[in-house]
């Protein structure tokens, strides 16, 4: 920013806290910007970098938050592929302002580290003034920071949105926080970010009361097993342990207000009341009252995660910390694990035939794929068609462990094998497949000297417990899969051979969604998942849906449709609630909603040409017959030229 820009800024910021001119852009702002002054004693006029932490405090915190950053490690790469745009960065602080954790591209970084944005920079109102982060914390409540909102000149460039996290005692743990250089409303953005927040500590739950039995209730059925649900934890006695924010919203009750409440106090029910009729529904929502009042609820109760017959765990969603059973829409009985996956594309039939085939067989499977492909998903069904369905599906991903603990997920310890071991031991993984399929995810990122341990196992087919000498048989099918390609990793030294061999009796690659047939079969099952299986989606919404490129593939598409379910609330899904697609916001919000869908398909010239035809089409209300009469074309001419350029017709075209 030029220097006299810079001074403007600083006199405004001074006007306002004197309070001579109301111009901040809200109250959020303009009261940051007095306790800037006022409290901190900063000076708009400086140059501030925020401090980075040195030494042993950076790693000592992330310790510290170890879990939170596990919990938020997943949901913060998903928002950053929802999102889509490489100029942004996905950031977690702690509530001192310190960045533990952040998604961001090389480029950017480059952009965004000369202001300090970088891991171990502490970003809290007292250093570096108002900022998203800092004011976060200081205002306890999401904000949006836009540009000439930040009270330091130099971060006017940026603009940042952020929104708190909660613990599962209700205390704020951490700030979630998208930085970027956007000019644009944030208001889609702080949509998702609070949904992902509420994710974050939907798993902080999960991972700190693994033992307990969760609670899922809502006061409409049809948000019982989504991310608008109430979420109780309850120990054996019936005991509230947490509670979720949505919980206690319902139940318009404080966190201190529930911990240690019976459950009869808050339902008319007991915990084995409701677990008994939950499992009696098949767990569909079964009805309840609040305690001492009218209000309906529908919930279900279930056993704890861990004892869940084969949960839905998958690697990804950072097991061991915070194994958690992924939600569905549609309530399945325990046990049952598979989602409504969709294999309509005849290459995955015709994988599937043969994965089925040589699995009879004991030979162990490799599935090659690229990242959220359905890889965990296309094994569990190789898994509930074999011989083995009836034993334990076991998913681990080899990527989201830290080196440390692989070692122990897989071969498990006895009881006080090592500091901070569970008290009464554990079962690795391996062990716990037997009679059943083991699901080694992303294995391409197993540690070489684990690679050599796991491959005596295959060899031998029996695991030795860290900390015990007495190796015990073990029988399990193994299913391996990785994005990466395992045998350039052999040539290049990364992985070893022997290894590659044992895995791969059959290597198979799974189609990317982008090239799968069955895009709309997969979109109609995942809105089943939902619970919207009476989800409309406007012509435009589709095209946008069908043609766009999934760089996440499934597990993207299945996010931005959860997303677009919670921002629709009910009505037919449209271009304006993809935001994350990149619509341009002026086409979305069109009459009839026409879509950008495939620009990054498009040549640079044909690009060109959809712009100047999306302006006309604008300029004229999207009266195609008026449009092609301005063009001098004729209607049908204008139609093929509008399918070329991916410009989906308008109902009022
Ligand atoms: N065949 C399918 N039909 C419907 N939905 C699917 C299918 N496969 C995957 N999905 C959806 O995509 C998500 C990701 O699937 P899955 O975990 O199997 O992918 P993955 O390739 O193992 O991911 P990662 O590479 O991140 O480990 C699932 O939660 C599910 O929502």
């Amino acid at each position: 920013m030029p220097v006299s820009e810079a001074l403007d800024h600083a006199h405004r910021v001074f006007d306002v806290v004197r309070g001579e001119i109301l111009h901040a852009s809200n109250d959020v702002v303009a009261q940051s910007w007095a306790r800037c002054v006022q409290q901190h004693g900063l000076d708009p006029s400086q140059r501030r970098l925020p401090p980075v932490l040195g030494g042993v405090d950076l790693p000592g915190r992330q310790r510290r938050m170890a879990t939170v950053i596990e919990c938020a490690r997943y949901e913060m790469t998903t928002l950053y592929q929802q999102l889509g745009d490489p100029a942004l960065a996905v950031v977690l602080t702690d509530t001192e302002g310190v960045i533990l954790h952040m998604v961001i591209s090389q480029e950017f970084e480059r952009l965004a580290q000369p202001l300090g944005l970088s891991l171990g920079a502490v970003w809290s109102e007292a250093e570096v003034g108002t900022n998203g982060m800092g004011t976060c914390v200081a205002q306890a409540g999401p904000v949006v920071v836009q540009q000439a909102d930040h009270f330091q000149s130099q971060y006017t460039g940026l603009t940042c949105t952020a929104v708190p996290v909660y613990d599962p005692a209700g205390q704020m743990t951490a700030v979630l926080d998208v930085s970027s250089r956007s000019i644009h409303p944030q208001n889609h953005l702080l949509v998702l970010l609070n949904m992902t927040a509420r994710m974050i500590e939907n798993r902080l739950i999960d991972a700190r009361f693994r033992d307990a039995h969760p609670i899922h209730f809502h006061s409409r059925p049809e948000f019982v097993y989504t991310l608008h649900e109430g979420k109780l934890v309850v120990d054996d006695g019936g005991r509230i342990l947490a509670a979720n924010q949505s919980a206690l919203t319902q139940l318009g009750a404080t966190p201190t207000e529930l911990r240690g409440k019976p459950l009869e106090q808050v339902f008319q029910t007991t915990l084995d009341d409701m677990l008994e009729r939950s499992q009696r529904a098949a767990f569909h929502p079964i009805v309840t009252y609040r305690a001492n009042a009218a209000n309906r609820f529908f919930a279900v109760a279930r056993q704890p995660v861990h004892e869940e017959g084969t949960p839905r765990i998958t690697g990804a969603q950072v097991p061991p910390i915070a194994p958690r059973v992924q939600p569905p829409a549609r309530p399945r009985p325990p046990g049952h694990a598979m989602p409504a996956a969709t294999f309509g594309d005849p290459r995955l039939v015709a994988h599937l035939a043969t994965a089925r085939r040589v699995v009879a067989g004991g030979t162990p499977l490799l599935l090659r794929a690229e990242t959220g492909a359905g890889k965990e998903v296309f094994a569990r069904a190789v898994h509930a068609s074999g011989n083995r369905t009836g034993g334990p599906f076991v998913a681990i991903n080899c990527a989201s462990l830290p080196e440390s603990l692989i070692e122990s997920e897989l071969f498990g310890y006895r009881a006080g094998a090592f500091t901070g071991a569970e008290k009464g031991g554990r079962r690795g993984k391996i062990a716990q497949s037997d009679g059943g399929t083991l699901f080694l995810d992303e294995i391409g990122d197993m540690p070489l000297p684990l690679q050599a341990r796991l491959l005596r196992v295959l060899d031998e087919r029996m695991v030795t417990p860290l900390g015990t000498d007495e190796p015990r048989p073990i029988d399990f099918q193994l299913i391996s899969a990785s994005h990466r390609n395992l045998a350039e990793m052999v040539a290049e030294g990364e992985f070893r051979q022997d290894l590659y061999y044992r895995l791969a009796g059959i290597e198979l690659e799974l189609p990317p969604l982008r090239e799968r047939g069955d895009r709309a079969e997969i979109i109609r099952n995942l809105l089943v998942e939902e619970g919207r299986a009476d989800a409309a989606l406007t012509p435009a919404a589709w095209d946008l849906l069908l043609h766009h490129p999934w760089p996440g593939n499934l597990r993207q598409l299945h996010h931005v449709l959860r997303s677009a379910v919670a921002l629709a609330a009910g009505a037919a899904l449209g271009l304006e609630h993809f935001p994350s697609l990149n619509v341009p916001a002026s086409v979305a919000a069109a009459a009839g909603a026409p879509g950008a869908p495939e620009e990054a398909f498009l040549s640079p010239q044909d690009a060109e040409e959809r712009a100047s035809l999306l302006n006309v089409l604008e300029s004229q209300r999207w009266n195609v017959s008026h449009v092609a009469k301005s063009l001098g074309v004729s209607r049908n001419t204008l139609y093929r030229r509008m399918h070329r350029l991916r410009i989906p017709v308008t109902h009022n075209g």
